[in-house]
């Protein structure tokens, strides 16, 4: 949730509730968490001049009451409201920022979702030292220091571990956030949320039936052009994410690939048209290694016409470039676009968070996006998004984003449509590097993506 939405949820509940309750409570459960990490070690806790100050007055009263050794660092008082009131319920000392004195475990409570402008350098660098010279660093609700809704870098440390309360917000799983949040832990603070923006989860899949065969299950079909490897992966993912059938279209018809790939030869734009207008086609991948050449444009031109559900990869999307949204628009068939940040760039220049800007692409094209990175933001027609943060680095490596496509176009061919498909095909790729483990190849990759289908099934 934004930091308005996060906003407009509590005052909600200020309806039927004082928020010193609801701040209580939300001190308590960052004193729980801190209780457990600190495992006895003294504590600093450093208070902002807000409600986020107010919530770590609370953890510190409950912190000492659990006796612990405790001391408290301010920067500015609360003037006012429910955090001035927690400030004057602690009842012991409060050194300012700039004499805190580091101790083993620190807990934040400097800015949370107020934060409205970057830290200053003095209390930005008080901070980092306060956190680097501590075993263990928890923050209430974000580190201070992150743009609530874009989790751009306002100057926050990096911590070991982030208390988010009532909900996740972008800050959490975007950009900067990603690394500086530690472990992410989410304390329900019993106030109701009701997000349409959430964690990209793992799907549940049905395996097939026994009235299943080859077609039901879905066929495939890849396009391959200028780089056959890339579309040969983005063909053995989408076997190994469950297609029945697989069909690699290219000029080659002996170009390598595991025996069940089936080639289909097309010269011409013309061929892939034709071949394009079975009716047993479930659904078309093209871009991985499609190239920027006619070819690759007439190729894709055949494509876009075609009446299957489509997915857009690497340069399938770079030839659509700006004129994404009058290729697109009026196609009617399900359509998917998974640029990396260099293609999405290329597609679309928007304002705001990457939730946003990803927004501002499916509204431009009619498509479901699928934004990849490390925080890779999935975003619908309905507005539906759905964020995976936090999967393996290793994917950093070449080939991987063909097997995402693969693995896509494999749940599109088993009838899943817009954002369902595409967080089930992230999930599955995210496991798979799990599995794989460090410094895979590509081709790696895709031999472990079997063995996370059998964890959705
Ligand atoms: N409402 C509730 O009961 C509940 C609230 N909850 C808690 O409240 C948190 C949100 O609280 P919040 O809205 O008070 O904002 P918060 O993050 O404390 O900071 C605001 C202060 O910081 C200041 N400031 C901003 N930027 C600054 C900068 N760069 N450098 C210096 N100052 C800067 C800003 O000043 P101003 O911008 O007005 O100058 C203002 O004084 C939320 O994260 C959660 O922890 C939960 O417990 C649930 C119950
Ligand atoms: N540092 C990272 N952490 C997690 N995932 C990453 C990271 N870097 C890349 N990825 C993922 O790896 C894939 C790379 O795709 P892409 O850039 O299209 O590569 P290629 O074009 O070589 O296949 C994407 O799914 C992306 O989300
Ligand atoms: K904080």
């Amino acid at each position: 949730m934004t930091a308005a939405e996060m906003r407009a949820a509590e005052e909600a509940v200020f309806r039927r509730e004082r928020q010193l309750d609801v701040m209580e409570r939300a001190g308590a459960a960052v004193a729980r968490e801190a209780a457990r990490f600190a495992t006895g070690r003294p504590v600093l806790v450093v208070a902002g001049p807000g409600n986020n100050g107010g919530d770590a007055y609370v953890c510190a009263r409950h912190l000492r009451q659990g006796g612990l050794d405790v001391s408290v660092a301010a920067m500015g008082e609360p003037k006012a409201g429910a955090a001035a009131e927690m400030w004057s319920r602690w009842e012991g000392p409060v050194v300012s920022l700039y004499e805190a004195r580091p101790r083993p475990m620190l807990v934040d409570g400097l800015f949370g979702t107020g934060m409205t402008r970057p830290l200053e350098r003095g209390p930005r660098a008080l901070l980092a030292d306060l956190v680097t010279a501590a075993d263990f660093s928890l923050s209430i609700d974000l580190p201070s220091g992150l743009e609530t809704d874009s989790g751009a870098d306002f100057g926050a440390p990096r911590v070991s571990a982030t208390l988010a309360l009532a909900a996740l917000k972008p800050a959490h799983v975007l950009d900067a956030g990603l690394e500086r949040c530690g472990h992410v832990l989410l304390a329900d603070i019993a106030i109701p949320v009701a997000a349409h923006r959430r964690a990209a989860a793992r799907p549940r899949l049905a395996p097939p039936g026994a009235g299943d065969h080859k077609y039901s299950r879905g066929m495939v079909v890849a396009v391959e052009c200028a780089m056959p490897g890339a579309a040969r992966l983005a063909a053995r993912a989408a076997m190994a994410g469950g297609a029945g059938y697989v069909t690699l279209a290219g000029a080659d018809p002996r170009g390598g690939g595991p025996d069940a790939l089936v080639r289909t030869r097309i010269e011409a734009a013309e061929d892939l048209a034709e071949l394009l207008e079975s009716d047993r086609i479930a659904s078309v991948v093209i871009g991985p290694g499609l190239g920027r050449e006619r070819r690759s444009e007439a190729l894709l031109k055949a494509a876009l016409a075609c009446p299957h559900p489509l997915v857009l990869d690497g340069d399938a999307l770079t030839l659509l470039g700006r004129q994404a949204g009058r290729w697109l628009r009026d196609r009617r068939a399900p359509t998917w676009l998974t640029p990396h940040a260099g293609e999405f760039a290329r597609m679309f220049e928007g304002e705001g968070s990457k939730i946003d800007r990803t927004l501002g692409l499916v509204l431009e094209t009619g498509a479901t996006v699928l934004h990849k990175g490390a925080d890779t933001v999935i975003a619908g027609t309905d507005g539906a998004v759905r964020v995976l943060a936090g999967a393996s680095p290793w994917l950093s490596t070449a080939g991987t984003g063909d097997v995402l496509a693969g693995l896509l176009a494999a749940q599109a061919a088993r009838g899943l449509r817009g954002v369902a498909a595409a967080e089930a095909a992230v999930w599955l790729h995210a496991r798979a590097a799990s599995l794989a483990g460090p410094a895979f190849a590509a081709d790696a990759l895709v031999d472990h993506a079997a063995a996370a289908l059998g964890e959705c099934v």
